[in-house]
């Protein structure tokens, strides 16, 4: 008989059909009040699920009591309780490098963007307020030959790093919890403790995973760290900074502007001051969103649950160093 799994989230046909041919799919293109019940049912029923965008606090993965393997599309793993999956012997696969190239090039983007003001620029064409030409009130900055500080340089903060360092001939420093030695040797990118970092950085941007250590890693007092010209571009996760106190300092302007592509609550509303904001460039998380990264990374996460369930997590498992601590995982194809 198949193995029952949910799939809480719409993936192209193909990927769809790998799951078919080998499981027994429930399929959730959504989630919300009108089908959280038969939802739950499914849950409870579920020896695999694999989706991504849905909180999966314990107490809504309590009610999953057959599962063997989780898997989320996505290289972040800040909706599941790792600890909690751990304790049960579950692996949580997920979706690492596949989105490194497509995230750096996001991120590459809201700091041009935020230099040259191009949203801003933008609007004033299509609003009808280019009536003469530009004054230097409208002037940008360099990006070229400027200095990169990137917090949290793993694979992501490297694949931006690359960009600043060859296409853009900047000086690029870092802080992470390690060394990253391929970053200084490749990179000629020198490690730096955080404060001095956030004091000499032109460009700052944020790329660590949300933790219990990193949430609000940044507030009111790195702000003030930072250079009056500093730009500042989180595409980590909103709940890494202190969003208040970062709309603070780009109200007074103690920096010079902000490129999000994450906020703390998603999708961003509307009356958030940040949309008031002509120093802020904001992106609705899009991060890894063309169309061919979305299909590696669907791609991966199917195959990531395939083998995942037949016993193999090898590759990909977020928290396989939790499971080997306790020495807790047991081969689900047992
Ligand atoms: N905006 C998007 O669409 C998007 C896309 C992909 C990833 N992300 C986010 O980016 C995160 C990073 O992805 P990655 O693949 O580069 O992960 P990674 O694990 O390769 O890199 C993260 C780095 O952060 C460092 N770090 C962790 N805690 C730190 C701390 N307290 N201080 C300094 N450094 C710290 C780690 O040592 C690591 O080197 C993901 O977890 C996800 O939340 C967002
Ligand atoms: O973590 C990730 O993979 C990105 O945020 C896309 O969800």
């Amino acid at each position: 008989m198949k193995k029952k799994i949910l799939l809480y989230k719409k993936i192209p046909e193909q990927e769809f059909q790998r799951l078919a041919e080998r499981f027994d799919v429930t399929y959730f293109p959504i989630v919300n009040d009108s089908n959280r019940h038969a939802f739950f049912t499914a849950l409870a029923e579920a020896e695999g699920i694999i989706g991504s965008s849905a909180a999966m606090g314990a107490d809504i993965l309590n009610k999953a009591v057959k599962l063997k393997a989780a898997s989320t599309i996505s290289v972040g793993t800040d909706q599941f309780d790792l600890a909690y999956l751990a304790g049960r012997g579950i692996p949580l696969m997920h979706t690492p490098d596949v989105l490194n190239e497509t995230t750096a090039d996001t991120l590459f983007t809201l700091i041009m963007c935020t230099a040259r003001r191009a949203i801003e620029m933008s609007k004033m064409v299509t609003e009808g307020r280019w009536t003469k030409s530009i004054g230097e009130q409208s002037y940008g900055t360099d990006v070229h030959g400027k200095t990169l500080g990137i917090i949290g340089m793993g694979r992501i903060g490297y694949a931006l790093a690359k960009r600043g360092h060859f296409g853009f001939n900047m000086k690029i420093q870092y802080t992470n919890r390690r060394r990253n030695i391929n970053a200084e040797q490749d990179l000629n990118a020198t490690y730096l403790e955080m404060e001095v970092l956030l004091k000499t950085s032109d460009f700052i941007c944020v790329m660590t995973p949300l933790t219990e250590h990193t949430e609000r890693l940044i507030g009111a007092k790195e702000f003030a760290l930072m250079k009056k010209s500093a730009i500042f571009i989180n595409g980590s996760r909103g709940k890494v900074i202190d969003e208040k106190a970062l709309i603070n300092a780009l109200a007074t302007g103690s920096i010079r502007a902000a490129g999000l592509d994450v906020f703390e609550v998603e999708p961003l509303p509307i009356d958030s001051p940040l949309c008031t904001l002509d120093n802020a460039v904001l992106f609705p998380h899009i991060g890894s969103a063309t169309t061919e990264t979305r299909l590696k990374m669907v791609s991966c996460a199917v195959d990531n649950l395939i083998r995942a369930l037949e016993g193999d997590i090898s590759c990909h498992c977020a928290n396989r160093h939790l499971l080997d601590a306790q020495d807790a995982y047991t081969s689900s194809a047992e």
